[in-house]
């Protein structure tokens, strides 16, 4: 397997500003890239380029030393050993299972035991080997998306590109599909790009993780890097469930910040109100704010109970806010003192 390299990709549409601008990205061998960001930032504009439906108006995409496209040349989709599954899934409803995931193999002019073999191992491998004579019209979502990664697997693409497949499905078919997916992942071997705007999604299936903010890449790095040392506002308001607060902070090129730093910033602003200093942000994850006899008091907006825990929305002095967990109910309004134990320079 090559790599997929992805080399000053641009795309505009001539709408003013580029969908997709200047992205450069080498995806590792074998690599789950999920790529990430807010609705219009250019994912699915890069994976259509990747797949040939889009061509760049700058930069190039090769895999391995094959470059696929760029501003002057594109090789046509067919000719990428590419599989794209879509959110709506695309099956034929006239087919039944088999028929739809053997119909690239028929174009491609495999037939009889071969072709039986081949749908044979790819439904299996995607659960469905008795519901192959079915109508898409009778299988659920999850079912449905089944047959749309099979018949993806079926050619055995070096690479496989998924625009928010799961997006239709409710939460117990995602987490059950998620399995299915990094499965087929280990599997195949098969480079995989998958689009989603759900952070949660990304980071429990892929190796690395990609965050797009129009039309840019702002960062990439696996799931845990990216969590505990986002770039910028935008990729540390987007992964994870952290509060970004702005506070005084001296410029000591430290940015994993523990408790004196807090408490020395907070209670800056206690004492002289909210102006003033150098202001800096701050991402402060929830399981990092604890009650303590020693914390600065914070006023509890709401306690919201989530099954395992209470989520909190606490306000600091100056009004900003600050999410956190509890193990037992606070009453709403009751000013208590919390600890922040550590948070991120952004
Ligand atoms: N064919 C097109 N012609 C003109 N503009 C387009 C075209 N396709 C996409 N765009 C624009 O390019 C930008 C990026 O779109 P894209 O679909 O890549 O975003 P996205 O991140 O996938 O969004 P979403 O999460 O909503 O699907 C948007 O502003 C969109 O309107």
């Amino acid at each position: 397997m090559a790599q997929l390299i992805l080399n000053h990709l641009t795309k505009d549409f001539g709408s003013g500003r580029p969908a997709v601008a200047d992205v450069s990205l080498t995806l590792r061998r074998q690599a789950f890239l999920a790529l990430l960001g807010p609705s219009g930032c250019g994912k699915t504009t890069v994976l259509r380029m990747i797949a040939g439906f889009e061509q760049p108006t700058d930069g190039s995409i090769f895999y391995g030393e094959r470059r696929l496209s760029d501003a002057e040349r594109a090789l046509p989709p067919e000719k990428r050993n590419m599989a794209m599954v879509f959110q709506s899934y695309a099956l034929w409803p006239h087919m039944t299972v088999a028929e739809n995931v053997g119909y690239p193999l028929k174009v491609r002019g495999i037939s009889g035991a071969p072709w039986q073999k081949l749908v044979g191992d790819a439904l299996a491998l995607v659960k469905l080997t008795d519901f192959a004579e079915r109508r898409p019209s009778a299988l659920s979502g999850g079912q449905r998306q089944r047959v749309a990664l099979a018949r993806c697997l079926v050619t055995q693409p070096d690479v496989v590109l998924l625009d928010e497949p799961l997006a239709n499905l409710d939460q117990h078919l995602r987490k059950a599909m998620e399995e299915t997916f990094r499965a087929f992942h280990e599997r195949s071997g098969a480079t995989m790009v998958y689009v989603t705007h759900d952070q949660a999604e990304a980071m429990s299936l892929a190796t690395d993780v990609a965050v797009m903010s129009e039309g840019r890449l702002l960062q990439v790095a696996p799931p845990a890097e990216i969590y505990a040392r986002p770039e910028g506002r935008v990729v540390g308001g987007l992964i994870g469930r952290g509060s970004i607060l702005r506070l005084p902070l001296a410029e000591t090129g430290e940015r994993q910040l523990g408790w004196p730093v807090f408490r020395e910033a907070l209670g800056w602003r206690d004492a002289n109100g909210a102006t003033g200093g150098p202001l800096a942000d701050v991402l402060v994850r929830p399981e990092h704010v604890h009650r303590g006899t020693d914390g600065i008091l914070m006023r509890v907006m709401s306690c919201a109970f989530e099954g395992e825990r209470f989520s909190l929305d606490l306000a600091l002095g100056d009004g900003q806010r600050l999410k956190a967990y509890s193990s037992v109910a606070i009453a709403e309004g009751q000013a208590v003192p919390f600890v922040i134990a550590s948070g991120w320079r952004l």
